[in-house]
């Protein structure tokens, strides 16, 4: 029997027509959620990411702008770019899209942006909330995972759950999201022996690897749930996931496609937490 589709871009279009209405409705308050992207360098794969948010952005009404900014920008100088949108009262969202170039250090980076303005997640105030279960901006691509699981009514308390990757992205955040929903968790990596048995073991399958077609049918318990993260290129230029969609599809029981699984919910969540820091404004 082959598996249930998780279609992340038609819950990623539900979930906007509600914030869409958000969205009318702080703009009878007389605030218009505010969103700006720094785009350091033209990174290929960036102006797609970017091109969607876009597009996502003023379908909802939110004002969204683009920086570009050269990749030889220094730090200071991008530095002074993220301090001025902190000061600024139009924007409520703040995203400095990953990775930078070499020369510039991203940690320096993320730790300079207002926690309160950070729609990532990834300022280390928000990361050492959600360590503590006291979440407020969360990852956005976890985040869209959970809320995936949350409207297919995958079963998640008591449950194995195994994450493959332990980036402070998505892997470290994913596991603290599924362990908060009382999962157990294994979290594995590139130095994990016998990956596959213990992929095997997992009910709830989040992949999050890099590496296209990793996860193979035999990672995957029969009837498991199994979320794909990955944005990879073939040789003929085609996006693919970190799952062999094809194969794994005919033993799990539900299963998110690349693309239109996990993409758009990532986008629509960022969009959804710049909403909550516009309202936070409001009533802070
Ligand atoms: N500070 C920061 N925050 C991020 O959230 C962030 C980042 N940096 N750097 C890059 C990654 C990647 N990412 C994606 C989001 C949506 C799609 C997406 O919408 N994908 C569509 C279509 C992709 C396509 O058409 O190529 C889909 O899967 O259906 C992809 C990738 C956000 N990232
Ligand atoms: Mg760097």
């Amino acid at each position: 029997m082959s598996a249930t589709i998780i279609d992340g871009k038609a819950l990623a279009d539900q979930l906007s027509m509600a914030l869409k209405k958000e969205v009318a409705a702080l703009k009878e308050k007389g605030t218009t959620p505010g969103l700006v992207v720094l785009l350091v360098g033209d990174n290929q794969a960036s102006q797609v990411y970017v091109r969607n948010k876009e597009k996502r952005a003023q379908e909802l009404g939110i004002h969204s702008i683009v920086e570009r900014l050269p990749a030889d920008i220094s730090e200071t100088e991008l530095l002074e770019r993220v301090a001025f949108y902190n000061q600024h009262q139009e924007y409520h969202g703040i995203l400095v899209q990953l990775p930078l170039p070499k020369h510039i250090n991203e940690e320096k980076i993320i730790l300079a942006i207002d926690p309160k303005k950070d729609v990532d997640g990834f300022h280390p105030i928000n990361m050492g909330k959600l360590l503590i279960g006291k979440p407020d901006a969360l990852p956005c691509t976890p985040y869209g995972i959970m809320k995936m699981l949350e409207a297919y009514d995958v079963e998640i308390a008591g449950k194995q759950a195994v994450v493959i990757g332990r980036s402070n992205i998505v892997g470290k955040p994913m596991a603290q999201l599924l362990l908060m929903k009382d999962a157990t968790v294994t979290i594995t990596h590139s130095k994990t022996q016998n990956l596959a048995e213990l992929a095997k073991t997992a009910d709830i399958l989040v992949a999050a690897i890099g590496q296209g077609h990793f996860v193979t049918k035999d990672f995957v318990k029969p009837g498991a749930v199994v979320i794909d993260v990955g944005m990879n290129h073939d040789e003929n230029g085609k996006l693919i996931g970190d799952v062999k969609f094809d194969e794994v599809k005919e033993i799990a029981s539900m299963i998110t496609p690349v693309p239109r699984g996990v993409g758009p919910m990532t986008i629509t969540m960022l969009m959804a937490q710049t909403v909550d820091h516009a309202k936070r404004t409001l009533n802070p």
